[in-house]
């Protein structure tokens, strides 16, 4: 059985850490093994149990302390992944133990939690070697899982530079990629502040400029799918009032960058609240045709229940959920359902106990908890 990883990037902030957390506590729910390996070399505060730590190997402060290399964060830790790479052969002596480690009939299946400097997955080629050599001596099918965090839809040119920035590490890691929109259950609040920020503008200003109403101009939609850009390009135009010299080559040059990205026509994202089931469900179903998992894996291989929940198109109704209505429109009345949800799970929960042992009891009760959920939605 060959190994499975998801190297998880993005910008500082993104969500990196708390999404391997909470990625590693969901799969092994469903019954399939995974551990996470830290390769930031600054990252001193993990939310999770690591099984290797690249801070093991090499810390960000020792390089920065040390007189004779006289590098700052930046060049810092470009300076120890290139003293890590050097030594990559050590790293792979370390992850083939934990193969070995793997139950019978199950694969390893590792969480790569990676550093937020962009540059490292945009322009340089040192994690593109690094996880090619796992590749190449290993056997392993990777997934990148890039993670942005939704306040970047906001700003019409913010979400073009993000765009560039995901078609960026698309083609220099050279893996199959899932682009992902964190932090969704966030985007309503930064709306209403954006909203309350160009009304008190357009106080100020005592006009009733529509260019200062705020908000998202397309539906949740638009943004993921990435349709036509063009349709966003005079929202760039308003984004700064001040007519300049500046703001006019800005908008070309956004102009251009937008003609970029639809001739490659290569991106597309799906949301995640970390918080959310039913996001993990269905970003993990599209993570495992990416990486190949739900091709190559056998159903003795511990999360068969996953398995023929996703073979059988029982998580099909998700496809049905709008949502800009779950994240925007109708937030509340989605999270108020979702409570309910989680206080019948408790309630079922409560009916089978005392019938198994208590460590899988709680597990047992929300595969079949959700397996029951599944089919009532598919009879609706
Ligand atoms: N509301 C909400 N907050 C989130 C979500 N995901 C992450 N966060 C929060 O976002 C903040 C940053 O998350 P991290 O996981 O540290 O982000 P990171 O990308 O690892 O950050 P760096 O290590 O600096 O690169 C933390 O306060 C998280 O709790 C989410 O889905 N929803």
């Amino acid at each position: 059985m060959p190994p499975y990883g998801q190297i998880v990037i993005g910008p500082p902030g993104a969500g990196k850490s708390t999404y391997c957390n909470g990625m590693s506590q969901f799969l092994n729910s469903i019954g399939r093994n995974s551990l996470i390996v830290n390769l930031d070399p600054a990252n001193d505060l993990l939310p999770y149990p690591c099984t290797v730590d690249i801070r093991d190997f090499i810390t960000l402060e020792e390089i920065m302390d040390d007189e004779s290399i006289r590098l700052g964060p930046n060049g810092g830790l470009v300076y120890c992944l290139e003293v890590f790479e050097q030594s990559i052969q050590y790293f792979i002596e370390k992850i083939k133990d934990l193969m070995s480690l793997s139950l019978d009939g199950q694969s390893t299946y590792i969480i790569f939690d990676c550093p937020g400097q962009t540059e490292l997955f945009t322009n340089n080629p040192i994690f593109r070697n690094i996880f090619g050599k796992l590749e190449k001596e290993l056997d392993f099918r990777f997934c990148v899982v890039s993670l942005v965090d939704s306040i970047n839809l906001i700003t019409p040119s913010h979400y073009i530079s993000t765009l560039l920035l995901t078609l960026r590490s698309m083609l220099q890691m050279d893996l199959p990629q899932v682009n992902v929109i964190s932090k969704i259950d966030l985007l309503k609040s930064y709306i209403d502040r954006e909203k309350a920020s160009k009304m008190e503008q357009r106080k100020r200003r005592e006009t009733d400029d529509d260019d200062l109403e705020g908000g998202l101009p397309f539906r949740l939609q638009y943004y993921t799918e990435v349709q036509d850009l063009n349709q966003l390009l005079p929202y760039v135009r308003t984004e700064n009032n001040q007519r300049s010299y500046f703001n006019e080559k800005y908008e070309r040059l956004t102009t251009l960058i937008a003609d970029l990205i639809e001739d490659f026509g290569l991106i597309q994202y799906t949301v995640l609240a970390i918080e959310d089931k039913v996001s993990m469900i269905n970003l993990l179903s599209i993570i495992d045709k990416a990486n190949g998992y739900c091709f190559g894996t056998n159903e003795l291989g511990g999360d068969s229940i996953w398995s023929d929940a996703v073979r059988q198109s029982s998580l099909a109704f998700m496809e049905d959920i709008d949502i800009h209505e779950r994240w925007i429109d109708e937030k509340e009345r989605w999270d108020e359902l979702e409570e309910e949800k989680r206080h019948e799970l408790e309630e079922y929960f409560q009916s089978i106990q005392g019938k198994q042992d208590p460590e899988d009891e709680w597990e047992a009760a929300l595969r079949d908890w959700e397996m029951k959920q599944n089919v009532e939605n598919r009879r609706a």
